[in-house]
């Protein structure tokens, strides 16, 4: 089992125009986050309240001005070279904007098999190719439909899945989610939630994930915390923190709403139709790494 803990973690920025010349993003952070047994974690706080400040932290990005970050009981900027790769491979990140991830000159296949080299899945091509298709089934991609394609050539859902079957292939311990489904529309977006869903039951990853969304909140279900003004004000079970909220913020967040109709609620899953979406790819099928 592996943990992450966040430890009186705070994050001041140089900003003008304030009393001390400093803004405080994360104030005293203290959380865990557990491999097993696997949880979906959700973050969640109005914009500009230190939700992506904790995602750079936690994947290493940025490091806090105060306060500590531990991967099984060691500070994650302090690691050796080995265990640092270890972490890396284990604590993968999905974020708002995949197009960003994409070099637009190659095809989307090169993602994929930078993944299988860097982290030494195989030396051979056709296991490697095997297991890239295994990881687009997984994701409900279809390999002849997407692989050859450039960037621009697939959907921002089909973008966002590419880096669910690269999360898929690696099978990290825990995956960082920043606003992930914030711009995909409805359909895809509880494909997207769904496969996280699958990818807790089936290979025990921990998610945190970050949204302003409480609707996406309730459906995922799990732990939800909550963060306003770069302070995390409570945590809990999504069900109780919803209907019982201790900390007046969680109120206020909850009133602005319109309240979730549970009949409404999303139930079945939605097969997605890769098939008529997209141009033809005409470019040939190999791997670029
Ligand atoms: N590199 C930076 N330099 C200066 N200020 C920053 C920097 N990064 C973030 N901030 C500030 O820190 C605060 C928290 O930002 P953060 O991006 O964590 O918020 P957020 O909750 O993720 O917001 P959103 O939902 O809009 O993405 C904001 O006031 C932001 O302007």
């Amino acid at each position: 089992m592996s943990v992450i803990e966040l430890e009186g973690v705070e994050q001041r920025f140089h900003a003008r125009g304030t009393p001390d010349g400093y803004l405080t993003a994360l104030k005293d952070a203290t959380f865990t986050l557990h491999s097993d047994p696997p949880q979906i974690v959700s973050l969640v706080g109005q914009s500009g309240s230190g939700k992506s400040t904790i995602a750079r932290n936690i994947l290493g990005l940025q490091k806090p001005t105060a306060g500590l970050i531990k991967y099984d009981g060691k500070d994650i900027f302090k690691l050796s070279r080995a265990e640092n790769d270890n972490y890396r491979r284990n604590v993968q990140p999905v974020f708002q904007d995949p197009y960003s991830i994409f070099n637009p000159f190659y095809r989307v296949d090169r993602v994929l098999w930078k993944a299988v080299k860097k982290f030494n899945l195989t030396r051979d091509r056709a296991k490697g190719l095997a297991m890239i298709e295994e990881s687009l089934n997984a994701v409900s991609l279809d390999p002849a439909n997407v692989l050859g394609r450039y960037p621009h050539q697939l959907s921002g859902g089909q973008r966002q899945r590419i880096m669910l079957a690269r999360i898929h292939m690696l099978r990290p311990e825990f995956v960082i989610a920043d606003e992930p489904v914030s711009m995909l529309d409805a359909q895809i977006r509880k494909t997207f939630l769904d496969i996280l869903l699958d990818f807790r039951r089936d290979h025990g990853m921990t998610t945190l994930f970050i949204t302003h969304d409480l609707s996406t909140v309730y459906y995922l279900g799990g732990d939800v915390m909550v963060i306003n003004k770069g302070s995390i004000v409570e945590r809990g079970a999504v069900t109780s923190v919803m209907h019982e909220p201790s900390h007046p913020y969680t109120r206020l967040l909850l009133d602005s709403i319109p309240p979730p109709d549970p009949d409404q609620r999303w139930t079945n899953r939605i097969e997605v139709d890769d098939s008529g979406d997209q141009t033809p790819a005409t470019a040939p099928q190999e791997p670029v790494v």
